[in-house]
């Protein structure tokens, strides 16, 4: 088979289920006919290919959309995915135009729909090829957000910081990593050629293979966005505390706890992402409990010290690792999953002793999964009141402190240095 054509066929492939099936990359491209025979070298390619598709989508359309005679989205699903996949490469990933073009004509045999394309794919990619950098110069990044997603972010944040977001989003992610022990910070950012955030967070530039990294098979750390790390260290947990981490494979923020000596009980109801957490405290060698349950039926037997709830969400703040997510979700989603998220709270704060406290937390920039989901939280729940989140707990982060003293973090902070994911975190304390 012509060099070049399993990972672009994967790409194309796994690019038109991913918008049918609102499907996730990883596994659409895991089930993709052909990908887990692929080299690890065409495997990296598809995935480049398909990562960079869907992070500059609204460009990439805007370009084609000169080209085509009517709009994508009337065209064959297979050729709307090898256009797009094949001008992506063409527009952003420096793609040789020949072997692009070539590669991607040749693809259109692949189905009798597309098989009579190939002269239309072939003009236009052309044309992308010659003429499309001067069109692309003339978009810009948050053309890349859905409408949707888009003005939602106007609102709450206003342009100038939907523009600082967006800006972040179109860098390839970072490598964070968690340090199981804080003493063996510096040594391990030595090792690992990483820069130590303010937060504590490791962070290097390329991801790469981090199973053959220094540490990893040993268990001195495990890979976590320097966001992500934030909401566990807001518990204030103490050796011994008995903590409920709900939702919590494939677990970062349970080994989180655990280091710091919790006696924790994982909580989450798929089986095969708790493996991963099964496999994660393995390999760190710390220890919880793990139960396979849905949160809002769970109980803990007895009271906890303190809950984790990390509930699932629209994950709009993690477009820059995940930049398929705005693309698979639909504004009704978050109406859906913050209804879920305020049922969730409601019972993990039926699992906390009096006195003790709670952080929600969820990787969404919407605000009604975040600000709105803590106030409805307060206003139906009366047991619990709000602990606000201090400066000297945030290093580097006072301004994500709201003025209601939860936590907002947008990818635009600590832009300078490869930015973050958005997070939302509120803390609450049980009276009665
Ligand atoms: C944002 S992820 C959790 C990430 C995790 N806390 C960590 O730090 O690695 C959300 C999790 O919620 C779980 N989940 C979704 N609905 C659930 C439910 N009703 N009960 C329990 N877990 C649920 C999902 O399986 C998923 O693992």
């Amino acid at each position: 088979m012509k060099d070049g054509l399993p990972p672009r066929r994967c790409a194309a492939l796994a690019y038109a289920t991913i918008l049918r099936d609102r499907r996730a990359l990883e596994p659409a491209l895991e089930h993709t006919p052909g990908y887990r025979k692929m080299s690890d070298r065409d495997r990296a390619f598809a995935r480049a290919i398909l990562a960079t598709t869907f992070r500059r989508l609204g460009q990439t359309r805007k370009v084609l959309d000169h080209f085509l005679a009517k709009p994508l989205e009337e065209t064959t699903e297979y050729a709307a995915a090898l256009l797009v996949t094949g001008a992506t490469q063409l527009l952003w990933m420096d793609g040789p135009p020949h072997a692009v073009v070539s590669t991607t004509v040749a693809l259109c045999q692949d189905t009798t729909e597309t098989y009579g394309l190939k002269g239309v794919v072939n003009a236009v990619l052309r044309k992308v090829s010659t003429e499309g950098p001067d069109l692309a110069a003339r978009t810009a990044p948050r053309d890349n957000l859905p409408d949707w997603v888009s003005r939602s972010w106007r609102k709450a944040y206003g342009p100038g910081a939907l523009s600082r977001i967006t800006n972040v989003q179109m860098q390839p992610p970072p490598l964070d990593i968690t340090v199981k022990d804080p003493v063996e910070r510096e040594r391990w950012a030595g090792a690992l050629g990483a820069e130590i955030l303010p937060n504590g967070t490791l962070r290097r530039r390329e991801i790469g293979d981090i199973t053959q990294l220094p540490g990893f098979r040993e268990g001195a750390w495990w890979a976590q966005d320097a966001a992500a790390a934030i909401p566990a260290t807001l518990l204030g947990v103490k050796s011994g505390d008995h903590v409920a981490d709900l939702c919590a494979a494939p677990g970062g923020k349970t080994l989180q706890l655990a280091a710091l000596g919790a006696r924790v009980t994982a909580v989450d109801d798929n089986e095969g992402r708790l493996k991963r957490l099964r496999d994660n405290l393995s390999r760190t060698g710390l220890r919880a409990a793990v139960a396979v349950e849905d949160v809002r039926r769970f109980r803990p037997k007895g009271p906890a010290d303190a809950v984790l709830l990390d509930a699932p969400c629209t994950a709009t703040g993690t477009m820059r690792r995940h930049p398929e997510a705005g693309w698979i979700k639909k504004p009704g989603d978050v109406q859906r999953m913050s209804r879920l998220q305020l049922e969730m709270a409601g019972a993990a704060a039926r699992m906390l002793r009096p006195g003790g406290w709670m952080v929600i937390c969820t990787c969404s920039l919407q605000p009604e999964e975040g600000e709105q989901l803590a106030a409805r939280l307060l206003e139906t729940r009366k047991d619990l009141k709000p602990v606000a989140i201090q400066d000297g707990e945030v290093p580097g982060l006072a301004e994500a402190i709201t003025p209601e003293g939860w936590l907002r973090l947008t990818p635009a902070l600590w832009a300078d240095r490869g930015g973050m994911d958005g997070f939302f975190a509120a803390r609450f304390e049980k009276s009665s």
